[in-house]
């Protein structure tokens, strides 16, 4: 017996046009950035639960597939803090930065590259081949050497921390040209003492960033975003330039300073914007791009046209309307 030729319904053919203005209101923003790159910092205290991490992996094959490069760099903090606390190793931040040991770097590397990136690589594969996980250890990819912190006026030693002294954007550029999703672990190798070294995943996706000419670096974290008077409310700052953001810099506090002064690295180094978003919500990075108000706090450069304060809004309009200066080019 033929199985009964099935009609659309009307109510079905209603529901379905909201979905079809959305993808057509995308178009413009999509053609805009067709082969662009986006760098995309996942971090740690984001990786909340497995179905925001599958959203997030959801998102980046979108962006791929719709004709962008992205690159991911993942942080894993509270991971590394929980498996220090499992071997018995005491972790302590300053400046915002983790105090590691070289036992402790065992750990940070285990942890990173072994445990985050590979569940990261494993969930963006199940789209398909297309992530492959690195280390900044990888073809040179990102180079360190021992970072002595300035705290009251005095350099500190917190053990096995790099500071960035050059970025081969070689392998990720070849992973890129092959259609892959790379996976970036903060981990760097230094030439002059062949250590290697803990680097905070928000300055290394910075400045992965700059190197690789990316129109964009989006940040994911635990906050809506930048908060203008943390902690005392939640007001978050929707939109300022690099010098107003350079202004906020001595005030900020814990992992938002790592985070921010790599915003401000990214759009003072050609990287058109720099957005830190709420990773605990789902599909963040396409509500980010594709919803009218945008959801985090964006970082624009100097002398963008803006002239109405940090929460103006003169300028392009991208896809989220609050002005991108990718889109004016
Ligand atoms: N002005 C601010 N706005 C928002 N969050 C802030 C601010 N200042 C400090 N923070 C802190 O920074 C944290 C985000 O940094 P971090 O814990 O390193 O996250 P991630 O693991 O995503 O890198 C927030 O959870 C908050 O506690
Ligand atoms: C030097 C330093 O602090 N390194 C970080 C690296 C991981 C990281 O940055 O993770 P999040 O992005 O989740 O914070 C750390 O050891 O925690």
């Amino acid at each position: 017996m033929s199985e009964p030729i099935t009609k659309p319904s009307s109510t079905r053919k209603h529901t379905a046009l909201p979905k079809a203005r959305i993808l057509v209101e995308a178009l413009p923003w999509l053609t805009r950035h067709h082969g662009r790159t986006v760098v995309i910092k996942f971090g740690g205290n984001a990786m909340v639960n497995d179905e925001l991490k599958a959203a997030f992996a959801q998102d980046v094959v979108f962006l791929r597939h719709a004709g962008l490069r992205p690159v991911v760099v993942h942080g894993g903090g509270p991971q590394i803090s929980a498996a220090l606390d499992r071997h018995g190793i005491a972790s302590e931040f300053k400046a915002g930065l983790r105090v590691t040991s070289e036992d402790a770097m065992d750990v940070v590397r285990m942890v990173l590259v072994g445990q985050v990136q590979r569940e990261l690589v494993g969930l963006l594969n199940q789209h398909g081949p297309l992530a492959v996980g690195i280390t900044g250890e990888d073809a040179h990819t990102i180079t360190a050497t021992k970072h002595r912190p300035e705290i009251d006026g005095q350099l500190v030693d917190i053990g096995r921390v790099g500071e960035i002294t050059e970025i081969d954007t070689g392998a990720i550029e070849a992973l890129l040209a092959d259609g892959r999703i790379p996976v970036v672990s903060s981990i760097a190798r230094s030439q002059d003492d062949g250590h290697v070294y803990n680097v905070n995943a928000d300055t290394a996706a910075a400045a992965l960033a700059a190197a690789l000419g990316a129109e964009t670096l989006m940040v994911l974290t635990d906050v809506e975003g930048l908060y203008e008077d943390w902690p005392h409310s939640d007001e978050v700052i929707s939109r300022l330039t690099a010098a107003q953001l350079e202004q906020l810099l001595p005030e900020l506090s814990l992992g938002m300073v790592p985070k921010m002064e790599g915003c401000l690295h990214a759009v003072r180094n050609g990287v058109s914007t720099a957005r830190v978003i709420d990773g605990r919500v789902q599909h963040s990075i396409l509500l980010e791009i594709f919803t009218d108000e945008g959801i985090g706090t964006m970082v624009v450069p100097d002398g963008y046209g803006l002239d109405d304060g940090a929460t103006g809004a003169t300028g392009a309009t991208d896809a989220s309307g609050r002005g991108d200066k990718g889109d004016a080019a």
